[in-house]
């Protein structure tokens, strides 16, 4: 069956999608909605779409979509080294400091905002889909004064040409992409990318409970279980209501984190498990 991803061709998630699933067909999805539904409905076998950037932070609509529409779990994660590049149609190769459009993906043009804001002042930023459907616009429309911000794969599929390379603001520009399965089972630690796994919780914390978050945060501290990441998305149930995102560094076993869990639980919280998987390091 196939791997689904953000698409169009190109994306910086189908270049994730292609070092964890090397020899599996792929299918392109125009939205991060479309490919989760897909997965869920298993139409594909699963989905990579971003997660988080490290100049940027969370791609809240993975995170909301996962967390209030279709609730599947992660199987997987990747981190993978981002650059960005300047790209514009080559008729417009001489004149590119004068582009009056910059199309990209939201967080990609967020990791160029100094480049953006001395080189192209002035200039529209347009968000897109994703990077490659920046591309693929620009190239698709020639008269426009426009360039895009892509990678260098995107740039060769749809013959731009690169006139400024990497023009994201800070050097270390990684970003992590998460495997979603209808299918439980995580994917094999096999490859020699493999750098360890964990475990990613959503919890929901009781009404008006002083210190309800420090009790939460002790259940894993006395038990020793390191926190990778902790990041708060509104419940969208009113101004002030929260959902906590945890992901705990050690995979699911049969002591630890089901003993924090069952404590939080005791505290009125709700623990949603979005999965306990294998991540690797590109
Ligand atoms: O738009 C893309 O190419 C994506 O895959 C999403 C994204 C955007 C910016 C940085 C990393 C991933």
């Amino acid at each position: 069956m196939k791997i689904g991803y953000l698409g169009p061709k190109a994306t910086f998630t189908e270049a994730a999608a292609a070092l964890l699933f090397p020899s599996q067909p792929r299918e392109p999805y125009d939205t991060i909605p479309d490919c989760i539904d897909a997965a869920a409905a298993g139409e594909i076998e699963a989905a990579v779409v971003p997660l988080e950037n490290a100049l940027e932070g969370s791609v809240n609509l993975t995170l909301d979509y996962l967390i209030h529409e279709q609730p599947l779990p992660i199987i997987g994660e990747i981190v993978v080294p981002i650059e960005q590049h300047l790209m514009v149609h080559p008729y417009f190769t001489p004149h590119w400091r004068e582009v009056k459009e910059v199309y990209s993906h939201s967080h990609a043009i967020a990791q160029c905002r100094k480049f953006l804001h001395t080189v192209l002042k002035g200039a529209k930023q347009v968000p897109m889909t994703s990077t490659s459907a920046a591309a693929k616009f620009v190239s698709e429309h020639p008269h426009l004064p426009a360039a895009a911000i892509a990678n260098r794969l995107a740039a060769e599929k749809y013959g731009l040409v690169i006139v400024q390379e990497n023009v994201h603001d800070y050097d270390y520009n990684h970003t992590r992409f998460i495997v979603v399965s209808r299918r439980k089972e995580p994917l094999s630690p096999a490859s020699p990318l493999y750098a360890g796994d964990k475990t990613t919780v959503v919890v929901m914390l009781p009404q008006d409970r002083p210190g309800a978050l420090h009790q939460v945060l002790s259940a894993f501290a006395w038990r020793r279980l390191n926190l990778t990441k902790i990041e708060s998305r509104p419940a969208k149930t009113g101004l002030g209501n929260y959902f906590f995102i945890i992901d705990i560094d050690a995979p699911m076993d049969d002591v630890l984190i089901p003993g924090a869990i069952a404590e939080i639980e005791a505290l009125g919280c709700t623990v949603q498990l979005l999965g306990s998987y294998p991540y690797y390091f590109a």
